[in-house]
């Protein structure tokens, strides 16, 4: 499968005025089109910084980011969008909210279409006579599913989900989750994921990339390989546990808090790993130091 998000050699730092801090350090990924990327890494490492790359809200001082084949340049209309905070606009119904994107995107398709495609997503995700509702009707569960649809309803070439399921219960964000799997396999869309919960990652993820501590650079990706109808028991097999371990000790190094891990020694000042990408080989049982 040709990659669809193609991020090759990209850094970069912030002006402060405090000088320049560098947040990304020649960061490589490559996104498989129709497949899900989380990214994961310590807190403050990058990772939103990424997105703005990836949506082209920001160029990168150094390397590339490469949509579909072309070079981002300029902010992408084919990027859909969704965060921690749904931002739906009160004074729109659900249903206006869903289809705000296809009159910014599409605007001369018939209003009878819009409807129709927007009805047929908000039925997918269980908001099926939620349509006439206020955002401020709907609880955050209800609120944050309304906001999927609106990421996806001009089907982008790439939804970018920023911690979108970070503010929810554990129940609403499984059945967020489950919601996700469904959407997908409806219709398919390459995803980039930022979370911090690993048990997130590992559910929804084709890939789990982690990032080192800032300035981020690659430093393990793990390619999960659980089936794609998975079911939220899948997080309790010892394969999905395996995982778990391996990534949460990546994260320990990530921060700089783990002296080894299976197949290495982390650097003890905090930074990365080695700025190489791993491909995690086949997990074997207690591979990645579980414990
Ligand atoms: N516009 C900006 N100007 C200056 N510094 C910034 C700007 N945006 C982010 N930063 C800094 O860059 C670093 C990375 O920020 P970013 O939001 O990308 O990290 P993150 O990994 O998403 O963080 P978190 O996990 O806490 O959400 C942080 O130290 C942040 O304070």
């Amino acid at each position: 499968m040709p990659d669809l998000i193609d991020i090759r050699g990209v850094s970069h730092a912030y002006r402060t005025p405090a000088g320049p801090l560098p947040v990304l350090e020649d960061l490589n990924i490559s996104v498989p089109e129709a497949t899900f990327c989380a990214v994961v890494g310590p807190s403050g490492c990058g990772k939103s910084t990424l997105t703005r790359l990836v949506a082209g809200l920001m160029k990168p001082d150094r390397g590339e980011v490469w949509l579909h084949g072309e070079r981002v340049t300029s902010p992408r209309r084919t990027v859909g969008m969704a965060f921690q905070n749904p931002v739906l606009l009160e004074w729109r119904t659900i249903l206006e909210n869903v289809i705000l994107p296809l009159e910014i995107v599409a605007p001369r398709m018939p209003r009878k279409d819009r409807v129709e495609r927007a009805m047929a997503l908000l039925e997918m995700v269980g908001l099926r006579g939620f349509e006439a509702k206020r955002p401020s009707q709907l609880s955050g569960g209800m609120r944050q599913r309304a906001s999927l649809c609106r990421a996806i309803v001009h089907r982008p070439d790439v939804l970018i989900m920023d911690e979108p399921f970070g503010a929810l219960d554990n129940f609403t964000r499984e059945d967020l989750w489950q919601t996700m799997r469904d959407l997908r396999a409806a219709e398919p869309f390459t995803c980039v994921l930022i979370t911090h919960d690993l048990r997130e990652s590992v559910f929804l993820g084709d890939q789990v990339i982690v990032l080192s501590g800032r300035p981020a650079s690659t430093q393990f990706i793990l390619n999960v390989g659980l089936p794609a109808d998975r079911r939220i028991d899948v997080l309790y097999t010892p394969e999905a546990t395996d995982m778990l371990h391996l990534l949460r000790d990546q994260i320990r190094i990530a921060q700089g808090r783990e002296e080894t891990v299976a197949g290495g020694a982390a650097p003890r000042d905090g930074q990365a790993a080695p700025a190489r990408d791993r491909t995690s080989p086949a997990l074997s049982p207690r591979d990645g130091g579980a414990r």
